[in-house]
Formats: C-alpha cells, structure tokens, sequence
C-alpha cells in the first residue's frame, strides 16, 4: 500500500516519492514506456484532493498484480488507467439494480429511463454478470424510454447484445409496474431489437407477451442451411452427427432438435450440452451464431427441452427458445399450437395463434433482491 501511504502525505514530497516509485513500480524491469512513466510522475507531483485514493491504490495493486501476470499490453492498460484516476479523469460509478428472474433465467435489471443508450458498457455487464465475482446473471436488461412507450434492451453474459428475450421481457412488465408503483393488472407497449411486443400483467402475478410473428426464411434467420425459403427437418452435422435441425426465428434466432436424423426421440437429460451446445452456436451454418434448443416430446401438447443459448450458454429457460419450439414443432408435425414447454427452471405456456399468426408466452416472472454495485473501470 505504498501508494495510499504516498497519498495519504498529500503533500509534493510524498506525491513526488510516489512518482518515483512509479517510474520503477517493482524490483526489476520498470513498467510501461519511459513516456508513462514521466506522465505518471507528472500527474503524480500535479496530484491535489481530485485523486481517488481507492481506486487508485487499487489500479496501482492490480498493474502489479497485471506485470506478475506478464503480458506487456495488458499491464500498460492497466498503467493507463493509474494516470486517469490519479489525473481525476475517472471516478467511481455506482449502478443501483434490481435482480429478477423468470423460471431460472435471470437477469440484473437497470432503470435506464434517463438515457437513451444503455449506461453501463458490454464489458461492465459480463464483470457484473460473473456468478462468483459479480451480481451473477444471464444478462443484463436496460429498461428505457419510447416516447410514450418503453424500451428494452439487453446485453447477454457475454456482453453481446440479442435482438430479443422472452423470460427477460416478463421481467420488464414486473419492474416497470414497480417503478411506476402499478398493480395489475396492467399492459404496456415495449419496442425492442425485435420490434415491438405487448406484455399484460395479469392479476395472479403471470405475464402474458404478444411475442409477434415467427420468422422461417433462411435469410431472416439467418442461416446458410438453405438459400432460400424455409429450414425444416434439415440435416446438420455436429460433432461427427447428422442432426434434423429446423430453424426459427423470435426475432433471435434458434436451431431446434428434435434428434438425430433418422434417430429415436431425444432423451434431453442425457444430452451433453457442455460440449455441444458451443459447436453448435458456433456452427459456420449460423453467421449469427445460434441458441440451440433440444426438444423430447412428451405428447402433443406438451414438450421438454433443454438450451445451449448464444452468449448465455446453458440456462435454465429460454422464453424466444420455447416460443420457436412449438413452432418447430408444428412445423415438423409433431405438436399441436398450444402446447406446454418444460424447461429446467419450469413451464411456460406458448400458442401459437393462427387468427393473426402471433406468438403468445404465458409465464412468471419473479424479483429476487436489488442492491448498488461499484463499477470499476
Ligand atoms: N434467455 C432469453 C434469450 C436471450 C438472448 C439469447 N441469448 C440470444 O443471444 O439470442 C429468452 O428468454 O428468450
């Protein structure tokens, strides 16, 4: 803590014996350019109450925790990011959330409302979504303004950004009635990446979500299964196995299997989705890359399945996932329109209406606890 002792001086002889050290930082090899160096030595002896202490004599531990580590690039960063607290550049950030899931999936729910672009960066949301070093989530969820309306977007655990999320946007219509301090049962219009879906809450604490239409066109999806046209029971080889894969999008998209081609139904709890579930997200055949949904069949109506999700990887449900799997289904003959999905975190009720072709989810969506978490750069 030789840093914080420097600063704790607070005066030019202190500052200035901190500059030194930081022109050497730790026996051996000095770090950085000479350039840094001087730079830090400058700010150093500039330095008056604008220093963050904390942060500072964290980043000081963390870039010599970072030249242990090796890595020249990495440690410079981190060098740089000394100046800037030191110089006042950066401060600390606290993000007030509210943790909520829906049937396992879960997310940290930030109120947006006062910005139009998300307020924290893809990289804060994977250090928040960590599960041993963070808050722990699948994702997290901005709830913004339109206009009269809402927005919601979303970052996955590995700060990707999907179009969609069908437990995510249950959760929205149970934390936006909390900022709006509304009882159900309410209804709001939310626009997301997907377009717009309309969310009623109902009065026994379930959300039902006009999710829109499906998407099947190759290209909408998008997949290079098919030039064109729709991608039903196609072959698709995955760890030296032929797959029937038939694709779907929720404005996300999805490769549902039912099994192998030509294979008995799948037992789901036997599938090792550790392993192929990352072969196919990343299959070439997916330029977006994929969630994949593996579906058993129980009966007509009623359907079980497990998911590898895109930038999430195995979660407890999948609201677009259970959506795209009845229409998969229906597709593939094997289910009628109403139908209810079993996932790992429970069931969610999907139809898939003819009348107008829209997709309807039905399920809970729960808060867990809220809290405020330091960002550090
Ligand atoms: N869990 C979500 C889907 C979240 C997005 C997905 N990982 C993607 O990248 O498309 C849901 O409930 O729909």
């Amino acid at each position: 803590m030789a840093l914080r002792n420097h600063l704790l001086l607070g005066n030019r002889a202190g500052a200035a014996a901190f500059g030194g050290e930081c022109a050497a930082f730790l026996p051996g090899k000095p770090l950085g350019t000479r350039a840094q160096r001087l730079a830090v030595r400058r700010s150093v002896l500039l330095w008056g109450a604008r220093a963050n202490l904390d942060s500072a004599t964290d980043l000081f531990t963390d870039a010599a925790t970072g030249r242990a580590g090796g890595g020249s690039v990495k440690l410079e960063n981190r060098l740089e990011k000394v100046f800037d607290v030191v110089k006042g550049k950066e401060s600390k950030r606290t993000l007030e959330f509210v943790k909520y899931h829906g049937i396992g999936n879960d997310f940290i729910m930030v109120n947006n409302l006062d910005s139009p672009v998300p307020i924290i960066t893809p990289a804060e949301a994977v250090r928040l979504c960590d599960r041993h070093t963070g808050i722990g989530g699948d994702g997290v969820i901005f709830v913004m303004r339109d206009n009269e309306n809402y927005q919601m977007r979303i970052y996955n655990s590995d700060g990707t950004e999907p179009e969609m999320c069908g437990n995510g946007i249950r959760c929205v219509a149970k934390y936006l009635a909390e900022l709006e301090k509304a009882t159900a049962p309410q209804s709001y219009k939310v626009l997301t990446l997907a377009g717009y879906m309309i969310l009623e809450l109902r009065e026994d604490g379930q959300v039902c979500v006009d999710m829109g239409p499906p998407y099947l066109e190759a290209a909408e999806i998008p997949t290079k299964l098919a030039a064109k046209g729709e991608v039903v029971k196609a072959p698709l080889v995955v760890d030296g196995k032929t797959w029937s894969v038939t694709c779907v999008s929720m404005g996300n998209p999805h490769c549902i299997t039912f099994g192998e081609e030509g294979g008995e139904g799948l037992n789901v709890d036997a599938i090792p989705l550790e392993q192929i579930g990352p072969l196919f997200e990343h299959h070439e055949m997916f330029p977006a890359r994929t969630n994949t949904e593996f579906v058993e069949v129980i009966s007509r109506t009623h359907l079980k399945m497990r998911v590898w999700e895109r930038g999430a990887g195995a979660t407890q449900a999948c609201g677009t996932g259970a959506c795209a799997l009845v229409v998969a289904a229906v597709k593939e003959g094997r289910a009628e329109r109403n139908c209810t999905v079993d996932l790992p975190g429970g069931p969610l009720e999907i139809e898939w209406r003819e009348s107008d072709n829209h997709i309807y989810m039905t399920g809970p969506a729960e808060r867990v606890f809220q809290g405020s978490v330091v960002l550090r750069n």
